[in-house]
């Protein structure tokens, strides 16, 4: 194995360090404290996990956590009716509907009645616009770590070859903007794009964000590229147990690979603290007050 590994683990916990400081310093010299709403509707397990480990950093950080946990059942009405008071509660900056969300409801229609400015997840057509043509926005958390790992490791990513695979609103879409941002010469595969093994090999920076467990070998990698793993895939582990894996296949990719990124232990870990981050950053901006540097795309 010769890549550096990028330990998102310890990533996340020097961001979130930084923004409990800045919170720290919104409470002292302002008397303001951050507020983050997590809205989840019905019992998935998976879900469940998630955001209680979102809600345990969130007090660690220093903010304020609102859970709403809603019946399976619960109408679009109670939903939208929900999601209104949020909008409209000054002690909440950020929201967050955790997805997916039961087929009975519309996806699109909840996120788009969250106001952009709480948007914490970066999904409203608004901040998808804003970002798209290089505004200020909420920039969505996976894609924001991502962001942030890459410039760590490289400094600058200007004329860099980064080849996404996935298409996604919530990562491959957004990585791209936010890649194209920082001047890459970007191409989105997905299911569809002719040769895959070939256009990745031609990456300096690959982010696989697919969910199809090591679907990506290491002959498919550049020697030297950097592997920035997005999957999250719990996999049978034979002895009746379970194991995560990412969507690289991790020996083989860190064989060739320049660096790359653990599944768990790497993007998963951001984020999380990018939650966190942009529930300042959504803070500050409410507040008229200068945003945090090097927490935002
Ligand atoms: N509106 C919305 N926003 C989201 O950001 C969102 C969502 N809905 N729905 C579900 C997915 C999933 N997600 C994860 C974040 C961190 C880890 C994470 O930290 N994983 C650990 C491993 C955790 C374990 O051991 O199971 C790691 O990769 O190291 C996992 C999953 C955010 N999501």
């Amino acid at each position: 194995m010769s890549a550096t590994v990028i330990d998102g683990k310890a990533f996340a916990a020097t961001v979130r360090a930084k923004v409990a400081g800045h919170v720290a310093r919104l409470k002292e010299e302002n008397g303001i404290t951050p507020g983050l709403a997590v809205v989840l509707v019905g019992q998935d397990p998976a879900s469940q996990v998630y955001v209680r480990s979102k809600g345990k950093m969130t007090v660690e950080v220093g903010m304020n956590s609102y859970e709403h946990k809603l019946e399976a059942d619960t109408s679009e009405a109670e939903l939208l009716a929900l999601i209104d008071k949020l909008n409209s509660d000054p002690a909440v900056h950020g929201i967050l509907v955790q997805l997916p969300l039961p087929k009975h409801l519309d996806e699109d229609l909840v996120i788009n009645a969250i106001d952009p400015a709480k948007d914490v997840d970066g999904f409203h057509i608004s901040n998808v616009g804003l970002l798209g043509t290089g505004q200020k926005s909420m920039v969505p958390c996976t894609p924001l770590g991502c962001l942030m790992m890459l410039r760590d490791h490289h400094g600058s990513l200007s004329g860099m070859d980064a080849v996404v695979i996935g298409r996604s609103n919530i990562v491959g879409k957004p990585m791209a903007q936010l890649l194209l941002g920082d001047s890459c010469t970007v191409t989105i595969a997905h299911s569809r794009t002719k040769d895959l093994p070939d256009v990745v090999r031609r990456a300096d920076i690959v982010v696989a964000a697919v969910g199809r467990p090591e679907m990506v070998p290491g002959d498919w990698i550049k020697p030297g590229a950097t592997v920035i793993d997005v999957g999250i895939n719990r996999v049978d582990a034979g002895d009746g147990k379970t194991r995560l894996v990412g969507d690289c296949h991790y020996d083989s990719c860190a064989e060739v690979a320049g660096a790359i990124t653990p599944v768990p232990g790497g993007v998963g870990p951001m984020t999380i603290a990018c939650l966190l981050a942009n529930t300042l950053t959504a803070c500050c901006r409410a507040n008229g007050l200068a945003e945090p540097e090097g927490l935002t795309a």
